[in-house]
């Protein structure tokens, strides 16, 4: 799908189980059909309140294989938004 550039509202507007979209660093990913493959479930995706998820994600510490993930549901980007591209590193190279 090719990647668009959404507002914050446009965004907000997919926020329920058969059509839900989150931020996370200024990336827009849609997380519908991964809602019930989440190995912490789909409520704790579900509840946040708002699109904007960093902070959550982040807290979880999760692994290489989530991030992984994260490139094949991408849709686009927040408009406006400067993207900073942080690595994270397997233990062992
Ligand atoms: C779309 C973004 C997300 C992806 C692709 C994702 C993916 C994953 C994956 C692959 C795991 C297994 C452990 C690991 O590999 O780190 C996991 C575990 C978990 N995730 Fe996520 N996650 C996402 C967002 C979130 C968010 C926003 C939260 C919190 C609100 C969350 C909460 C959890 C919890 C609590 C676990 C641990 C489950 C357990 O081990 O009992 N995840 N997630």
């Amino acid at each position: 799908m090719a990647l668009k550039e959404y507002n914050l509202e446009e965004v907000a507007r997919h926020s329920s189980k058969d059509d839900l979209f989150l931020i996370i660093r200024g990336q827009v990913y849609d997380v519908t059909d991964f809602l019930d493959k989440h190995p912490g479930g789909p409520d704790v995706l579900l509840d946040i309140q708002g699109p904007e998820a960093t902070q959550l994600f982040d807290d979880v510490g999760h692994s290489l294989e989530a991030h992984d993930i994260l490139k094949e549901i991408l849709v686009g980007k927040l408009k406006n938004q400067v993207t900073i591209h942080i690595g994270i590193f397997p233990d062992k190279w």
